[in-house]
This record gives C-alpha cells, sequence and structure tokens, in this order.
C-alpha cells in the first residue's frame, strides 16, 4: 500500500547533486559496451603492444594523462567560454574518468559527437544547433537551457534516448546567441525546434524532468526505435480490421466497460465446462460486486441483477456451462429489458493494431471504476476490501493470462490485506498499476502509440505531480481527487456504444451518455453470442479474425519484481530504456523483436487456462545472452573497466605475440652473442 509520504524510487540514478557521494559515473552503467569499452581508457591498444610487465605503470599513467588532457581540453582550448562553464568538479560530484573525458565541452567538438555519451555529457553551440537538421533526420530538437551546475538536460537526453524523432541537447546559459535567439530568461526551460525552423517553448506545468520528458515523448512521429521495427515487420500481413476510432484519453468509454463485461462474463467466466467451489463462488462474487457498483445503463443494470439472482438460486455444487450461457442470454422483450452488448468495440481501449491492448486495459478500467463507486457509496472504513477481494478472486480464476494473474496474486498477498478504508483500496490500485506500468514499460508488448506511463501523466493531472529537490513525487491526495472525477459516471461517455434498447430510461445515466452507434440485429446479436462463447474463442476487437486474441506478456524484470510494495517507480522507463538499449547495442542485430514473448490468453474453450512460459523463457536466454558483455567475470568487475571479451581476448594474444617476440629477440641475442664468444678469433697479422 502507498502509504503517505512514501518515497517514490528512481531507477535512475540521482543526480550528482543530490548524492553526497556519489562518484557520478553510476549512470554508465548501462551505456553500450562499444562506447563503454572505447571510454575505459584510450590507452587500450597501447597495452596490448607492451610486454605484460610494464603494462600496469603504463595503464595507469596513459589514464591520467588522458584525464588531464580531457579537463585542459574542456576547460580552454576548445572552449570559447572558457573555464568558467566548465562542468563542476567538486569532490562531492566529481565525476568518473569517463564522464571527465567529456564533460563540459561542446558537442561538435567530440569526434563521436553523435553517441549517446557525447550527447549527454557536453553542451550545445550555436553552431550545432544551425546546422542540426542538415546533419539529422530527426523531426525534432529539443533545447534545455540551463546552468552549469543543472542535471535536468542530461537526465532528459537519457529519458529521450531511445526515442526516435528527437534529439535532446542542453545549451548552457552562458551561450549567449542561443538565449538571446529563443528569448530565454528562466534556467531551467525547455524549446522545440522543429525542420521547419519554428519553435516555441515546452509547454510544461513545471520545468522538471518528468515534465518535459512526459511532454517529448507524446509528440506526434515519436516513437521508441524498437516499434518502428516491429511495425515495418508486421506492416506486411497486418490488417486492422477495425476502423480507428476517435477516442479522449480523458473519458472513459461505455463501450470499452460493455465490452469487457461482456467478454469476462461470457468468454472468460464461461470457458471452463463447470462452474464449481472457489471458481463458481469468485464468479457470483463478481457478477454481485458489478451489481452494487457498476455505473451501467439501465438494461445493463438490469442485466446484471437477473444474473444476481439467477446465480444466488442456483444452489448446487456445479454449474454448467450450458445452463450460465442460457442465463447470460439478453432478454429484450421483458418489460424491463436486460441487455449486455455482445459486440466488442474497443473505443478508450483500442490498440493501434489488433494485438495490442482491448481486454486488458478494458478490465483495470472496471476495477478503477469499481473501486472508486464503493469508496463514494458507503462508509470509508467499512468492507474497505470489496472490490479489490472480487478483483483478486476474479484475476485468479480467470483472467485468461496466466502469468499476468500470478503475478497481481503476488502484489495482492503482499500487500493487499493491509487496505483499511475504501479510500486506501482506490489507491492501492492505482500504484499497482503503475507498478505493472512500470514494470512492462519498454517491453515489445507496449502499444507505441500508447506508452505505459505512470498513471495520470502530468498534462492530465498537473497537480498530481511534485518534484522534491528532483525527484519525482505524487501528490496522493491530487491523484485521489483526480481518480474520483476521472471514473465517475459523469465521465463515461456512450460514443459507438451500442444503442440502447431502452433509449428513454437513458436519461438517468446522465447527460454524457449522448452519442449512439448503430442497433445491432437481434439474430446477430445471438449469433455472435454463439460465436463467443462456442468452440474456438475470437478475439475481442478483432471479430472475424481466425487468430485467437493474443494479449501477451513481456518478461519481468527482476529488479522490479523485487522492489517493495510502496514504490512507484517514475524512473524505471528511463532505466528500461536505457539498459535495453545497452543490451541492443551489445547484441547487434541479434535481437529478435517480436510478439515472441506473447502468449496466447484464449485458449480452446473447455482447457481453461494455458501458460505458455517457454517462449517468454527464450526472450530471457536471448536477454541474457545479449548482455553478457556485461556480466563480466568478478576480478574485471573489480577493476570497473568496463573491457569487453573481445578486448580481453585481444590483449591476450597481443601479450602473448609480443612476449614471445621479445623471447626470440633475446635469444637470437644471446645465441649471437655466444656464438662470438666461442668464435676463435681472426688471426693476428
Ligand atoms: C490484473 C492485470 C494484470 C496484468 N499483468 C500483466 C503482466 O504481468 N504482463 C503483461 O504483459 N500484461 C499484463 N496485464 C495487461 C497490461 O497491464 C495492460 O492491461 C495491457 O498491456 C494493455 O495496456 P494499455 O496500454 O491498454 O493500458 P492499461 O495498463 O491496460 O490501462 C488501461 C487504462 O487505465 C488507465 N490507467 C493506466 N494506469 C492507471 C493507473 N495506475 N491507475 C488508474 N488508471 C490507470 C489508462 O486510462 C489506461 O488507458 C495485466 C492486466 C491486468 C488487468
Amino acid at each position: 500500500m502507498v502509504k503517505p509520504g512514501t518515497r517514490f524510487r528512481s531507477l535512475v540514478p540521482p543526480c550528482p547533486s543530490q548524492k553526497n557521494n556519489s562518484s557520478g559515473s553510476s549512470s554508465l552503467l548501462f551505456f553500450p559496451l562499444g562506447e563503454h569499452a572505447a571510454l575505459s581508457c584510450p590507452a587500450l591498444p597501447v597495452l596490448c603492444f607492451l610486454p605484460p610487465w610494464l603494462t600496469p605503470v603504463v595503464f595507469l599513467k596513459a589514464c591520467e594523462l588522458e584525464q588531464k588532457i580531457g579537463l585542459e581540453t574542456s576547460a580552454g582550448r576548445n572552449c570559447p567560454l572558457g573555464g568558467a562553464e566548465r562542468a563542476p568538479a567538486s569532490p562531492a560530484k566529481s565525476p568518473g574518468i569517463r564522464d571527465k573525458l567529456l564533460l563540459g565541452r561542446r558537442t561538435e567538438d567530440l569526434a563521436d559527437a553523435e553517441t549517446p555519451t557525447a550527447i549527454l555529457f557536453s553542451f550545445c553551440s550555436a553552431e550545432e544547433v544551425r546546422t542540426f537538421f542538415q546533419r539529422n533526420k530527426d523531426q525534432y530538437l529539443a533545447l534545455i537551457f540551463e546552468k552549469s551546475d543543472s542535471f535536468v538536460g542530461r537526465e532528459v537526453a537519457l529519458d529521450m534516448l531511445q526515442y526516435e524523432n528527437v534529439a535532446v541537447r542542453r545549451v548552457l546559459s552562458s551561450e549567449e546567441e542561443l538565449v538571446e535567439k529563443f528569448g530565454v530568461t528562466t534556467f531551467p526551460s525547455g524549446y522545440l525546434l522543429l525542420r521547419n525552423g519554428s519553435f516555441s517553448r515546452l509547454p510544461v506545468h513545471m520545468e522538471a524532468r518528468s515534465f518535459y520528458t512526459y511532454y517529448l515523448r507524446t509528440l506526434s512521429g515519436i516513437t521508441r526505435g524498437s516499434y518502428k521495427l516491429n511495425a515495418t515487420a508486421d506492416a506486411s500481413n497486418e490488417t486492422n480490421a477495425s476502423q480507428p476510432k476517435r477516442a479522449d484519453r480523458s473519458k472513459v468509454y461505455m463501450a470499452d466497460l460493455e465490452s469487457t463485461l461482456h467478454y469476462s462474463l461470457r468468454v472468460e467466466a464461461a470457458r471452463a465446462a463447470t462452474l464449481s467451489g472457489a471458481q463458481l463462488a469468485a464468479f457470483k462474487c463478481y457478477v454481485a460486486t458489478l451489481v452494487k457498483y457498476f455505473p451501467g445503463r439501465p438494461c445493463v443494470q438490469t442485466y446484471l441483477q437477473n444474473l444476481d439472482s439467477w446465480l444466488r438460486n442456483w444452489t448446487e455444487p456445479e454449474l454448467p456451462r450450458s445452463a450460465l450461457k442460457e442465463a447470460m442470454k439478453n432478454n429484450r422483450d421483458a418489460s424491463h429489458p436486460a441487455v449486455l452488448p455482445t459486440n466488442v468495440t474497443w473505443v478508450g481501449c483500442q490498440g493501434s493494431e489488433p494485438h495490442f491492448r482491448g481486454y486488458p486495459c478494458g478490465l483495470w478500467t472496471i476495477f478503477h471504476l469499481l473501486t472508486i463507486q464503493a469508496a463514494q457509496s458507503g462508509p470509508d472504513k467499512e468492507l474497505p476490501l470489496e472490490v479489490l477481494s472480487t478483483m483478486r478472486c476474479y484475476v485468479r480464476h480467470f483472467f485468461g493470462c496466466q502469468e499476468c494473474a500470478q503475478h497481481f496474486e503476488a502484489m495482492a498477498a503482499e500487500s493487499m490485506d493491509r487496505v483499511a478504508g475504501r479510500e486506501e483500496a482506490v489507491l492501492w490500485l492505482w500504484s499497482h498499476h503503475n507498478e505493472v506500468n512500470a514494470r512492462l514499460a519498454g517491453g515489445d508488448t507496449e502499444d507505441p502509440n500508447f506508452p505505459k506511463l505512470q498513471w495520470p501523466p502530468p498534462d492530465m493531472c498537473p497537480q498530481c505531480h511534485r518534484e522534491e529537490r528532483g525527484v519525482h513525487a505524487w501528490d496522493q491526495p491530487a491523484v485521489l481527487t483526480f481518480l474520483k472525477a476521472h471514473f465517475s459516471p459523469a465521465n463515461i461517455y456512450l460514443d459507438y456504444a451500442e444503442a440502447d434498447p431502452v433509449p428513454v430510461a437513458r436519461e438517468g445515466t446522465g447527460s454524457r451518455l449522448g452519442t449512439e452507434g448503430p442497433r445491432v440485429e437481434r439474430e446477430k446479436e445471438e449469433e455472435e453470442e454463439e460465436k463467443e462463447t462456442e468452440g474456438e474463442m475470437r478475439a475481442p476487437g478483432r471479430p472475424g479474425s481466425p487468430e485467437p486474441r493474443r494479449p501477451s506478456i513481456v518478461r519481468l524484470n527482476p529488479k522490479l519484481r523485487e522492489a517493495g510494495e510502496d514504490i512507484v517507480d517514475l524512473d524505471s522507463f528511463s532505466e528500461q530504456h536505457f539498459k535495453s538499449q545497452a543490451l541492443r547495442a551489445a547484441a547487434g542485430r541479434r535481437r529478435r523483436l517480436s510478439k515472441r514473448d506473447t502468449i496466447a490468453l484464449d485458449r480452446a474453450a473447455g482447457v481453461g487456462r494455458e501458460h505458455r512460459l517457454a517462449p517468454a523463457v527464450l526472450v530471457r536466454e536471448e536477454e541474457e545472452e545479449a548482455g553478457e558483455g556485461m556480466r563480466r567475470s568478478p576480478w574485471l568487475r573489480v577493476l570497473g573497466l568496463g573491457f569487453s571479451r573481445l578486448d580481453i581476448s585481444l590483449c591476450v594474444a597481443l601479450y602473448f605475440l609480443s612476449s614471445m617476440c621479445l623471447l626470440g629477440m633475446y635469444t637470437f641475442f644471446r645465441l649471437r652473442t655466444r656464438a662470438r664468444k666461442g668464435r676463435p678469433g681472426f688471426p693476428m697479422a
């Protein structure tokens, strides 16, 4: 449970300015190996040609010298601004050797100016800005104007490294030409340049890292590298059957909620041939909670009430699917029609491709909605776990993604029981959903158009976010207020929902319930019902598709799995992005971007849930393989030099050759001297 005052952990190493004993080099842990090795010590190639006994001395001297040169260069020769603007090097903020080599230099002065390392540890000049779009294909250039002791620019650059079409550069406050050109008056402040030369200030609520990063990531055309590849690979054989719908993410859509209910009740829960024991109890509990708290249209509420009473009357230990199916049919002819639409239409939960989002998104939305409704309709301390326990039971017994269910169960087992009030339950679900978001962010199954953010993002709820000495923190009372408004019946919209079979009654559900979709023929509906509940279960959001829907699971970050319950990792995105970039760089082309780590949610009816771990394991293995270079042998880690295996092998080979060469020369001269000594002298004349 998120307790008041919980600190939200940042996985990106804290700014050196906030650390007391930082070496400042920890952020380099995840650098791509190539750069890492190259930066470890520039003397490496020289060392390879030295005989072993000279190595340590020369190595240390060379590194020392290089370090000095780096600093002197940045202080004077290359930097027209002089030493004044050099990045600080106080002992508390002292950067590591690699940082020192670059810190404070202009990006353009560096031979490897376009590498992440160069970008992060240097600053941008007017000339670089002028020629940027000629040299780069990016659509946007974000400039973070800041003072030399600020780290915001570097942090934002770091956060955005894996994103394409946008570049981030820091500009120092002393770069007069640029400061004047952009009319910068506050530091830090961010500006966005476009290819056509126009620019504007980043419209953020707060001049802080998370606000900049969030804004940049949501710009149109910004993609994460891997997704571009994914999309290209998929483009040829994927067709999105459903029409894209206009959705506003600040709204909740009835079409999503009803589609989710239909799928969960008639497909997911009715998958087993019979329901009994805990499974039957979980189902009854789910329906009863829906009746109590789901703010549905009257026909849907009647439907749920009828089903609930029918279930209450069912006293047999086993409930066969055929009986349940019959009980779950719509009844349009009754004086109070009981109808739960059978068409599946995703609006707010629509993915950019059919295999993204959809049902799991709808399920989260339903349960958030239920926790909020429960919090607003009873004494706070009364049955605080009512909705959360229902969700836990539903997920455990019915949710088609078994691995997801296991993760959720683990989270629930750890802290759900400690929830003592209904509002706390709302926040528990919110924070744990964010934990899941953090774990899945950057994974292959994340919809590129809907990146997994810590929710609500700053533009949806600026007052929910705070920065305390550069570290992100949530304002929980503000979050609660926001959640209550977002998941309120007044914010549920009827766009694309099936026409209400009882139009008169619609008035009761509020003015938001306005627009309507075409009414589905009853026969067609019944046909669909049959299709949905029998035989092969089809994908929601993909009508007629022969393929089962495959919502997917992303492998877990074990580090995050270990994380305590109270921690919400806002910055885990950056960490994950950065790490995955390092892994990609190390693995080169080997990485298969994929649906390989996806598992099928839906399986043949009656079989229940299936759990395919193999693909996830494969990916994990692949990831381990990719990260091999990072897991160096202990003595190398102790040295902390960042040599790759290739470096070491080359060195060993060259050491061996040079030693052999020396030995050969020694033997040759020795033999020659001996031969000379032994040879009789020329007879004297
Ligand atoms: C219980 C459960 C466990 C899951 N576990 C896994 C798993 O282990 N691995 C896996 O690959 N997938 C898992 N999923 C699926 C995954 O969480 C997403 O639902 C899915 O990837 C679709 O993501 P989405 O982008 O639509 O957003 P979702 O995460 O599904 O969110 C849906 C909507 O809820 C809102 N929202 C987002 N975050 C919050 C929040 N913190 N609080 C309140 N509202 C929020 C947003 O409006 C968002 O559009 C799980 C789903 C559920 C329901």
